[in-house]
């Protein structure tokens, strides 16, 4: 077996030690990273003195990278007072001076420090590695992911400094996304190195599974037209749910990602509060990074096979289509059901094509998913698509006849009471 990278951890004996020195003296690998584990981030004590001797002579002259923390570092150093920066650019220089390739001393315990300080040193340069402290109380464990996520960059192949860098960044992230967790009997609990895990699978979990006769009523927001009427797209979407949306997508054409992001977040909780799903037009980063519902894509946006991948399999992929061929190919790239538009002119939707109540129900009778109309849709004409009578229309998706006029709840329910009128989806 070839073994490229190892990581030390905690060694217990100044024989496990010299045994494991004797090992790697035989079969060299291509990068050791030690992890010098005698004091814990809880304080606890964990190798005795009797250990560093060997740990000076025999283990850090073959690393590529030790990792000692403070109290580790001033352990190894016959304790030299390590209470500042410099401090700790010193301790590096003097541990270097041991053989190893690079130190990477950790300054998570340094007094009076805003940010978490680790400064690198590879006899060469010093690197200055700073990160926003995260309050909590889950730290255990973090230096050992640390090294060990080391270990696995520069088995990856990256240069020391990105491994580290990126090891860093790794444990900030867990830090920060465990950091109220209540966990642990002891003044300490333990950070979780599962993020990613968790968090895609928390991604692809969705309140409920898709049901199509959630498509009943499809609102549409437009950020021109609330902000001409002078509400917020949250006032907008409270509106419609009050007034009976059974579904939300969110159309802001001309948000910026960031305050997009944040509308969605609001426009979320309220959504989930009335169990009404909420989707995004286009933008599968905005839909991943809220854990929106889902996402609306039209042809010339991101494929659907791809945002499928992106978001998994639990939240809802809409596909706008015009034709059974598209309709066809929606349903190939797994998505959810197809919006088919425009049923009539419109003015919300600069140059769409209007396929008619024809084109409607030819799409209809083709596709393999439930179909939602729209284009033009409102009190006055929604009876008459429901009327085309195809099982798999299961309603319409309405942008101005609901948020270009003075009260969006009333438009809503107006609408709501047609289509219930209308008896949609029994035949
Ligand atoms: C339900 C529904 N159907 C169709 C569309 C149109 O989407 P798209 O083709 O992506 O065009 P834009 O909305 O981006 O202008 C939709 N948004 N919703
Ligand atoms: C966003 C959109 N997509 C369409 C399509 O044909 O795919 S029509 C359209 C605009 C719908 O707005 P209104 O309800 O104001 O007509």
């Amino acid at each position: 077996m070839q073994v490229d990278v190892v990581k030390t951890g905690m060694l217990p004996s100044v024989g496990i030690v010299k045994t494991l020195c004797k090992t790697l003296r035989e079969f060299p690998v291509h990068a050791l990273v030690v992890d010098p584990v005698m004091v814990s981030t809880s304080g606890d004590v964990l190798a005795g003195p009797s250990i560093l001797s060997t740990f000076r002579e025999e283990l850090l002259p073959m690393a590529d990278i030790i990792t000692p923390n403070l109290k580790e570092a001033s352990a190894l150093l016959n304790g030299m007072q390590l209470e500042t920066v410099d401090d700790m650019r010193s301790a590096a220089r003097l541990l270097h001076n041991m053989g190893p390739k690079n130190v990477l001393v950790k300054g998570g315990d340094l007094p009076d420090s805003s940010d978490a300080v680790d400064i690198l040193y590879n006899g060469h340069n010093f690197y200055e590695l700073r990160s926003p402290r995260i309050r909590t109380r889950n730290t255990h464990g973090t230096g050992c992911s640390l090294a060990s996520s080391i270990a696995a960059e520069v088995a990856k192949g990256y240069p020391m400094l990105s491994a580290v860098k990126v090891a860093k960044r790794f444990v900030e992230t867990a830090l920060d996304y465990s950091k109220e967790i209540d966990i642990g009997n002891g003044p300490q609990g333990p950070f979780d190195h599962l993020l990613r895990l968790k968090s895609h699978s928390q991604a692809c979990h969705r309140q409920q599974p898709f049901d199509p006769s959630d498509l009943f009523l499809y609102a549409v927001t437009d950020s021109r037209m609330n902000k001409r009427w002078g509400r917020s797209i949250i006032d907008a979407v409270k509106a419609a749910i009050d007034g009976g949306a059974t579904i939300i997508q969110l159309r802001e054409k001309d948000a910026e990602t960031k305050d997009f992001m944040e509308s969605a977040k609001a426009c979320l909780r309220i959504c989930r509060l009335h169990g009404v799903p909420l989707l995004i037009n286009d933008r599968v980063d905005v839909a991943i990074a809220c854990d929106a519902d889902g996402v609306h894509v039209g042809q010339s946006d991101m494929p659907a096979r791809v945002a499928r991948t992106l978001l998994g399999p639990e939240k809802i992929i809409g596909v706008s289509c015009k034709t059974p061929e598209q309709a066809e190919q929606a349903w190939v790239d797994g998505a959810d059901y197809i919006g088919c538009g425009g049923v009539y002119p419109t003015n919300t939707k600069e140059n769409n094509i209007t396929v008619g109540l024809n084109g409607l129900k030819t799409v209809c009778m083709a596709s393999k998913l439930p179909v939602v109309a729209i284009g033009g849709i409102g009190v006055s004409n929604a009876r008459a698509v429901m009327e085309i009578r195809t099982s798999n229309l299961k309603g319409v998706a309405v942008v101005s006849a609901l948020f270009d006029r003075e009260c969006v709840q009333t438009e809503t329910r107006q609408l709501h009471e047609v289509l219930l009128g209308s008896n949609i989806g029994s035949t």
